[in-house]
């Protein structure tokens, strides 16, 4: 399972969440988000052995590889509008965007869209919404399973330790994103909720 906690904001939250399944912390470069970071912030941040994603909401491509690059990020998370030009600049082994499920009126034309985004991307991710992120509100579960995707795709919106084994169950994705279903306030993770996710997490992916 390819776990995600995003809005990281400072060590001591990095530290909570590097624990044993994660594979990614998210950094979002968002200045309305309150869980918005600085680079030089998100650079200083240390981690170990997970992938450092960067999450962008409308910025041009030299914008993101100057993030990257500033904050030492292995991914771009594209959460606002993209297009196969954006990937292809930004290049497909660090690239995530996100799709929409909601915005779409049939099954077929999401995996339609995957699909053109093959060659572009190294993972997609599903969230609620049509922009942004960091609602808190869930997707359909139920209409997910069986996604045809040709990347590993990760589940994200309103994850929390209350509705992680109906989202697993239903959905069956190859990883999970979490992100304000373990916060104690906007922007700041919340230890109990971050240890009872993971490990329902790992019980359930035994
Ligand atoms: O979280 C934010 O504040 C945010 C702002 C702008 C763009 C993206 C943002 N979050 C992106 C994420 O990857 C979240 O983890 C994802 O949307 C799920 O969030 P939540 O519904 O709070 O679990």
């Amino acid at each position: 399972m390819l776990v995600k906690i995003c809005g990281m904001t400072s060590q001591a939250s990095a530290d909570l969440c590097q624990q044993d399944g994660v594979k990614m912390l998210g950094f979002i470069f968002h200045p309305s988000s309150p869980r918005n970071i600085e680079p030089p912030q998100a650079r200083s941040i240390q981690t170990s052995g997970v992938l450092r994603v960067g999450v962008f909401v409308r910025q041009s491509a030299e914008d993101i590889l100057r993030t990257m690059d500033k904050a030492r990020l292995d991914i771009a998370q594209l959460a606002g509008n993209f297009d196969e030009e954006l990937c292809a600049r930004i290049g497909a082994e660090r690239v995530m965007p996100v799709f929409r499920p909601e915005a779409h009126s049939t099954r077929q034309s999401l995996e339609q869209d995957l699909a053109r985004y093959s060659a572009l991307m190294r993972y997609a991710l599903l969230d609620a919404g049509s922009i942004g992120g960091g609602h808190g509100r869930a997707l359909n579960f139920s209409q997910l399973q069986g996604l045809i995707s040709p990347v590993p795709w990760l589940l994200a919106g309103g994850l929390s330790p209350q509705n992680l084994g109906q989202a697993l169950a239903e959905a069956r994705p190859a990883g999970l994103d979490l992100n304000s279903g373990l916060e104690a306030a906007p922007g700041r993770k919340d230890p109990t909720k971050v240890h009872e996710a993971l490990s329902i997490i790992r019980a359930l992916d035994e």
